[in-house]
Order: C-alpha cells, then sequence, then structure tokens
C-alpha cells in the first residue's frame, strides 16, 4: 500500500486566521497547529465555525486576516500547490447520482490531472479499497447512503493527497452504515498515512476516532487536546458530551442551530437516502 507523501513541517498550521462576513465574525483569530499522521477533530456549535475554517484551509474561501499553511503551502499565495495536496469530501453531496460509481471516480481523476496508464489503476484500487467494486457499474442513485460516502471518499483519495479534510462525514448515515465510514477513514490514516481533519457533532464519532480534538465556540479556538486530556480538565468519569458542553459555553445546539441548520441537516439526510 502506498504511503502520502509527507510535505516537512505541519500538517496545518494556522495564525490568527480569521473570517468575517459583514459584521459577523465567524472565525475569529485562530491559532491552530496540526501535525501529521492523526486524525484530528474540529467541534462546535451549530454556527462556530468549523464549515468555515475547512473552506479558507482547503482554499475555497479567503481570510479576511491572518495566514495558514497546508502541507507547507500558503493558502493564499500558493493555493495550487496547496489543492495537489490536499482531499476534501463536503458537508453536502459531491457525487452525481446521475452517473455510474466508476465514471464519478474518472471525473474526480481527470479533474485531478490523472491520465493515461496511471488512471484505471488507481480508479480500481480507490473501488476496492472502499468496497465498491461489485457496485462500480451501478447508477450512484441506486447506492445507499453508506456507500455515497464511501465512493466519495475514493474520489478523495485517487490522487493520494496528504491530508483529507471532512466535513461532518457521517451525517444523516445510519449506524451500520457510520461504522463501515469508520473503518475506512482509520484504514486511510493507517495504511494510506493521511493526516485526517474532521468536524464532527457526534461525540462517539470523535471518541472513536480521533487522536486531537479542537472546540471552536463562536468562531474562537475554546478548548485543544487528546479527548483524554480533555477529560480530565472537566472532570473524573468526563464523557465527550460533557467536555463539548463545558467549552462551548454549557450550551447545547438549541441556542445557535435554528431554521438553516436544521434544513440542512434533513436535506443532507434526505439526499444520501
Ligand atoms: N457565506 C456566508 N455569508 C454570511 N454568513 C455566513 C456565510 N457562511 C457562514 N456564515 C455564518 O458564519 C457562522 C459560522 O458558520 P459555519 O457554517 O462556519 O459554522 P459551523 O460551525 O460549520 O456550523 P454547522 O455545525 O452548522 O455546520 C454562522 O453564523 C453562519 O451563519
Amino acid at each position: 500500500m502506498q504511503q502520502a507523501t509527507k510535505p516537512g513541517g505541519h500538517a496545518i498550521e494556522t495564525t490568527g486566521l480569521t473570517r468575517r462576513f459583514g459584521t459577523l465574525t465567524a472565525v475569529d483569530h485562530i491559532d491552530l497547529t496540526v501535525e501529521y499522521g492523526g486524525i484530528f477533530g474540529l467541534l462546535g456549535p451549530n454556527g462556530a465555525g468549523k464549515s468555515t475554517l475547512i473552506k479558507m484551509l482547503t482554499t475555497l474561501l479567503k481570510p479576511s486576516e491572518g495566514t495558514a499553511r497546508v502541507a507547507g503551502f500558503d493558502i493564499v499565495a500558493a493555493p495550487a500547490e496547496v489543492r495537489r495536496r490536499i482531499g476534501y469530501v463536503p458537508q453536502l453531496l459531491s457525487a452525481d447520482g446521475a452517473l455510474s460509481g466508476i465514471e464519478n471516480l474518472t471525473l474526480s481523476a481527470r479533474l485531478y490531472g490523472l491520465s493515461g496508464a496511471a488512471l484505471k489503476p488507481r480508479i480500481d484500487e480507490a473501488l476496492r479499497y472502499m468496497g465498491l467494486a461489485d457496485a462500480a457499474e451501478q447508477l450512484v442513485k441506486r447506492y445507499s447512503g453508506g456507500m455515497i460516502r464511501r465512493l466519495e471518499l475514493a474520489q478523495a483519495m485517487l490522487h493520494r493527497p496528504a491530508i483529507l479534510f471532512l466535513d461532518e462525514p457521517t451525517i444523516g448515515l445510519d449506524p451500520v452504515a457510520c461504522l463501515s465510514v469508520w473503518d475506512r477513514l482509520r484504514a486511510l490514516n493507517r495504511e494510506h498515512g493521511m493526516t485526517i481533519l474532521m468536524t464532527s457533532h457526534f461525540m462517539d464519532e470523535v471518541d472513536e476516532l480521533c487522536d486531537v480534538v479542537a472546540i471552536l465556540h463562536q468562531g474562537r479556538m475554546a478548548a485543544c487536546g487528546s479527548p483524554a486530556q480533555l477529560k480530565a480538565v472537566v472532570g473524573e468519569a468526563a464523557s465527550m458530551t460533557d467536555v463539548f458542553t463545558h467549552f462551548s459555553g454549557g450550551r447545547l445546539d438549541e441556542d445557535e442551530g435554528g431554521f438553516r441548520d436544521i434544513r440542512r441537516t434533513r436535506i443532507t439526510a434526505k439526499r444520501l437516502g
């Protein structure tokens, strides 16, 4: 199994990274270092700034202030170099239901600049790795939610990125499908050596997968450490839910969610079937 190339330094390093939308500061002076090799969890209530932070790190959105280096390259000065070294699975669906699995992968491979003799072996490997070889010719609209997420992971691994960004990878999936996605994420991390940064609202998922966790609250960094370290700060026998509640201002999502978030979650869940 070929390992992802790991450029020198840190996987991600941000200094004072900030993004404003009008008068709203969605991401507020974040200083963050993510080392190569682990699975890093980004938590926070709805609207805390997680997706905005991921969009800046994946070069989809420009910062208002501050700097960030991803895989050793500045996200503003060298966005193409960053993109070459990362994979991104957004929260909303990125696979095309009207195409087969293999057609979706061929499109992604071409977008990543893969062609000629390299193309078919990469696609076959990704399909096999994600347990989709038998479903390769089927239209994606006939896939289950778990199969769609695994196809999106297959699309994101084609160019062997050093760092994989996942925005709520198991949103809308049933528990069995979640387990299959967790299994593949662990495999990408351990066997392919990919560093993973993922957002999640599921504390079981975070406990199960993440080596280090950062909690955002109203755009600011409220806490960062391993799940065990953060639990120890909160108290004896604290769970990740206790940690989350403690560092996100003692409130659960109902204050910060609202129509936009609920609607979006329902749309994603429905589209994933
Ligand atoms: N393009 C935009 N224009 C204006 N405001 C935005 C835009 N994108 C995000 N926001 C606002 O920025 C804040 C942070 O949003 P963001 O989507 O980053 O939060 P999040 O932590 O990812 O939330 P969720 O858990 O619901 O995905 C929210 O108040 C949101 O409404």
